[in-house]
């Protein structure tokens, strides 16, 4: 992985200015600005820090015909370039020789776009890329291009390689299909990735030689999401994986959203069930240790009543923050209100009953500073670890458990 080291040469106060108030808005990216080629130099000189990228412009004092180009690339690191003027001869010339873009001046725009392909770059590096081609140089070609923006490449030989390493690799999120193969074709590969493995989360580029349009939409049909006719130019390739991928986050996004309480980011009710039932049937089916953790915040009212909403809001949050933390890998909801939940699946009781009781002891010797005022809260536990006959078994028992600690005085965990 490359970091998030951006190396900025430009010699231009009013670009850098601009720059420079871009880049704040970026916090997971740390730039370092360079005038000329020299220092250039000097910077890319320490092997310590593995740039990302570096944003050059072709015209610096002592570089005035973009040699910095050449330096950038030599040392391995991607290569932005940017131009006041625009020259088609040279922009091909500047792509063919691997810079990841070439991007013109123009207004606050341009600048813009290259913050935004800097964080798609930084995004790249986790993004697993399957080719499928039976030609050497073809699978060669598009690796060499997709490495350009940091992708992380595998190669399969036809459609059966490429089903079995998607067996084995589900986190490949995008494949680059060629039409013409032995053994499995494009078109059967991608009709059985979508209908018969019912695989939605993939993104599939299809590709071919020949020239039919009834192809493409044969491809597209079956559930590829576009389309290249080769030979196809390398941008033309970016341009159709970053608009695919920047459409998948976005749905992932809005997915995630709906799946989260607004207020502190936890699971929400419904899908805290959608999850715990495939853990909940998993462990019955294996007979797994699981336990099930009903959590709510002692005289929660009160501190509505006496310090108002936004301060019984923060409270919520600040819990929710340290249960994310304490409880990071099991799966934790809030199911309204000031109730929580806990699903500790793999863990046997006396070890979950330790982990949720330290978080109680934890929560009530804490105390949250808000605006002054050092507000204490405490917490009681209801758990069980019996799997009755459904997760809403375990739910209501769990519940009933809470109540008890509830009814002896609070802050307690009373065990099912
Ligand atoms: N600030 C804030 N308050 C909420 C939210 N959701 C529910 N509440 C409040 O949570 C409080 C729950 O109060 P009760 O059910 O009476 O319970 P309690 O005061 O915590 O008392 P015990 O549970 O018996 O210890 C109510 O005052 C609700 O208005 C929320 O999203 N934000």
């Amino acid at each position: 992985m490359k970091g998030n080291a951006v190396l900025i040469v430009e010699d231009s106060p009013m670009v850098l200015k601009v720059l420079k108030h871009l880049f704040e808005t970026k916090q997971e990216l740390s730039p370092v600005f360079a005038a000329t080629l020299s220092e250039a130099e000097l910077y890319l000189s320490k092997p310590d820090t593995p740039y990302l990228v570096a944003v050059v412009d072709l015209n610096l004092p002592d570089a005035p015909n973009g040699e910095v180009v050449n330096k950038v690339l030599a040392v391995n690191v991607p290569c932005i370039v940017l131009s006041g003027s625009y020259n088609d001869k040279k922009r091909e010339a500047l792509l063919d020789k691997g810079v990841v873009d070439y991007v013109l001046k123009e207004s606050r725009y341009s600048y813009e776009y290259v913050v935004k392909l800097i964080s798609r770059l930084q995004k790249n590096q986790f993004i697993k890329v399957l080719v499928v081609d039976d030609s050497k140089s073809t699978r060669a070609f598009i690796r060499k291009t997709l490495k350009q923006h940091l992708y992380q490449v595998l190669e399969a030989e036809d459609g059966i390689e490429a089903l079995a390493m998607l067996q084995q690799q589900p986190d490949i999120r995008l494949m680059v299909v060629d039409y013409n193969m032995p053994n499995m074709n494009g078109y059967e590969l991608v009709k059985n990735i979508r209908h018969k493995q019912n695989n939605k989360n993939l993104i599939i580029i299809g590709l071919s030689a020949e020239g039919s349009g009834a192809l493409s939409a044969k491809f597209i049909k079956n559930g590829a999401n576009d389309f290249l006719r080769k030979p196809f130019y390398h941008e033309e390739l970016h341009c159709r994986l970053m608009h695919n991928l920047e459409e998948m986050e976005l749905f992932e996004a809005v997915k995630d959203a709906a799946n989260r309480d607004y207020l502190t980011g936890l699971f929400n009710r419904r899908y805290f069930f959608q999850v715990a039932e495939k853990l909940y049937e998993n462990a019955v089916e294996h007979n797994k240790p699981l336990s099930l953790a009903m959590l709510d915040i002692d005289h929660f009212k009160q501190i509505n009543d006496s310090y108002g909403h936004e301060v019984g809001d923060y409270v919520l949050t600040k819990l929710a923050d340290v249960l994310k933390e304490k409880f990071a890998r099991f799966t934790v909801a809030r199911l309204g209100g000031e109730e929580f939940c806990v699903l500790l699946s793999g863990l046997d009781i006396d070890k979950s009953q330790q982990l949720l009781d330290n978080f109680r002891c934890l929560v009530a010797e804490q105390k949250l500073a808000i605006g002054g005022i050092d507000l204490g809260i405490t917490i009681s536990i209801g758990v069980t670890d019996n799997t009755y006959s459904s997760l809403s078994d375990m739910l209501a028992i769990a519940d009933k458990c809470l109540y008890r600690a509830k009814q002896a005085g609070r802050n307690l965990l009373i065990l099912d």
